[in-house]
């Protein structure tokens, strides 16, 4: 009896302390204290709510907004996909603090300090925390690995990406593009009128998909496909939930979406061995000149000496959480810059007829090949433009391991920060008046000269943790862009909406349904 006694009294005390911990500390007492100091120093936003911190007022203004429909020649989306930025932004000024859950993020608005946080190699800034599900999607792999793993990481997989190899790559995605093309011509002379109504942004997911398996992996496009939906529905889940007050413990209940999560996160594991494992089995001289065979290289290679092995050493499940970063990663973000050119293209169709002249100058009717993509300057400009834009990724956020002063203003460790790309990509004092208009020839004399600030553009990052894949994006878009001007002409669709939309990455919420017209017909 007393014992039972004794057991009750631990547990009771143990459920003090947790409430003491969970809520009176983490969820009054901190956020309290951090708001009072960032007050002191002038720095100001949005009230805490308890547990909720701002998600609730984020989820109802992106609520409100969802509903404006743009003109397909108006280029400022940000009062329907970042309203909450652009609000606060006016009410507390610049930087200001807000609250995801009872963690504070400062967002901060210039570039100076951008820099200065993204180009830092003193380790002082890391990403911020991962939400559960982002990281089944992501994978703990180079994009999510700090430190020495970082270090270690990215040292196995840079050989992949010099351009020798990426070039060497084209010959895979122009095949690949290749297939599309006969796809679409096909469906264009099944029509009467000799024109394909086609949905763009699925097709460009299938063929990116087609081509990271392919030129990463590999693997048969059967195997790769099956991981691509796995991810694409963790992605949806992601998007959905990531507003969600995190309740402790709350992931490992058997509820129907976590359950529907965990089976795709095993679906996702499952597949991404399968295409290892028929690697691994098949690699009796070596397995490969691909990143998948590369970095199994570096697993199992025995010619290094011990202490370099272990710098270069990949582990099977780091490869596993690698494939599913590159697979993420190495697709979405180039489909949707095929996706958005293809847009302004269609709205502004003078750029289009100037590229399809500079593609058909450089190569004539043949196939693009690695040089020939090289030399598309103008294809370059409407891609950095595009990704000015309407780059795939919106914000940045790093968290500060350390106390760190930014100018005058002292920002605590643990504090997120937000660097919002998608709204400084748009500030006139950088970009000049037309910064909320399509004008390619701001990149005619290279990305550094674009702005009045030489790093103005951060769509793939700045410094050492900036995009290792932006150069494979570059050509593989213009892979696939040089076939689709080659073969047709587009224009938008009459059903077209232009609401683009944040689904963690920039989308256009109703896809991109275009009109092809094949040009030998
Ligand atoms: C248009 C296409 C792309 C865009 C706009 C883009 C954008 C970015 C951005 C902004 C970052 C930095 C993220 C951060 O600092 O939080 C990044 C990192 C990264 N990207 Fe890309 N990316 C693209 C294509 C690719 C491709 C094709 C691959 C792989 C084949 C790739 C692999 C990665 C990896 C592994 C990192 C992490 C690098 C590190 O931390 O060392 N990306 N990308």
């Amino acid at each position: 009896m007393a014992s039972l006694g004794l057991f009750f009294l631990a547990l009771f005390l143990l459920a003090i302390s947790w409430l003491w911990d969970y809520i009176v500390l983490r969820h009054i007492w901190r956020p309290y204290m951090a708001a009072k100091k960032l007050r002191e120093q002038g720095i100001h936003g949005p009230r805490y709510k308890f547990l909720q911190g701002c998600n609730e007022d984020v989820k109802r203004m992106k609520a409100a907004a969802d509903g404006l429909v743009l003109d397909v020649h108006d280029h400022n989306y940000l009062p329907r996909v970042m309203p909450q930025y652009l609000t606060w932004r006016s009410q507390y000024g610049e930087p200001f603090v807000y609250w995801f859950g009872a963690k504070p993020r400062m967002c901060i608005f210039n570039y100076e300090w951008a820099r200065q946080i993204l180009s830092s190699k003193s380790g002082h800034f890391v990403k911020n925390d991962t939400h559960p599900t982002v990281l089944a999607l992501l994978g703990k792999g180079l994009v999510l690995v700090e430190g020495t793993d970082w270090v270690r990481h990215r040292r196995v997989i840079n050989p992949a990406f010099t351009m020798d190899k990426i070039k060497m790559m084209t010959k895979t995605m122009v095949a690949c593009a290749q297939n599309m093309m006969k796809e679409l011509e096909g469906q264009a002379s099944r029509n009467k009128n000799g024109e394909a109504q086609v949905e763009l942004t699925k097709r460009f997911q299938e063929l990116t998909a087609d081509i990271i398996s392919h030129t990463a992996f590999g693997s048969s496009y059967k195997l790769g496909i099956e991981a691509f939906h796995a991810q694409r529905e963790l992605q949806e889940i992601a998007a959905k939930t990531l507003l969600n007050v995190q309740i402790p413990g709350f992931n490992y209940l058997p509820t129907k979406g976590n359950r529907r999560k965990w089976m795709l996160e095993k679906k996702l594991r499952s597949t991404l061995m399968q295409i290892i494992q028929s690697r691994l089995s098949s690699g009796k001289s070596g397995y490969g000149n691909d990143l998948l065979g590369l970095m199994l290289e570096a697993c199992t290679g025995t010619d290094q000496g011990k202490e370099q092995q272990h710098q270069l050493c990949l582990s099977i499940d780091e490869i596993i959480h690698e494939c599913k970063t590159f697979f993420f990663a190495g697709h979405e973000t180039t489909s949707l810059l095929l996706t958005w050119t293809v847009f302004l293209l269609s709205v502004y169709p003078e750029w289009q007829a100037r590229l399809r002249l500079e593609v058909l100058r450089e190569r004539g009717e043949e196939n693009p090949n690695g040089d020939s993509l090289s030399k598309l300057k103008e294809m370059s400009m409407v891609f950095l433009e595009t990704l000015r834009l309407y780059g795939p990724a919106l914000f940045f956020q790093r968290k500060p391991l350390t106390d760190i002063t930014l100018g005058e203003t002292k920002i605590p460790k643990g504090h997120a920060i937000i660097i919002p790309s998608a709204i400084m990509h748009r500030d006139k004092a950088v970009w000049g008046d037309d910064a909320d208009e399509f004008n390619p020839l701001r990149f005619g004399n290279g990305v550094t000269r674009a702005a009045k600030v030489p790093h103005a553009l951060l769509a793939f990052s700045i410094g050492p943790r900036s995009c290792i894949g932006q150069n494979f994006a570059m050509l593989e878009a213009k892979s696939v862009m040089a076939m689709v001007l080659k073969k047709f002409s587009f224009t938008l669709s009459p059903t077209y909406v232009h609401a683009p939309v944040d689904l963690l990455t920039l989308q256009p919420k109703f896809g991109l349904p275009v009109v092809l017209r094949p040009l030998d017909a």
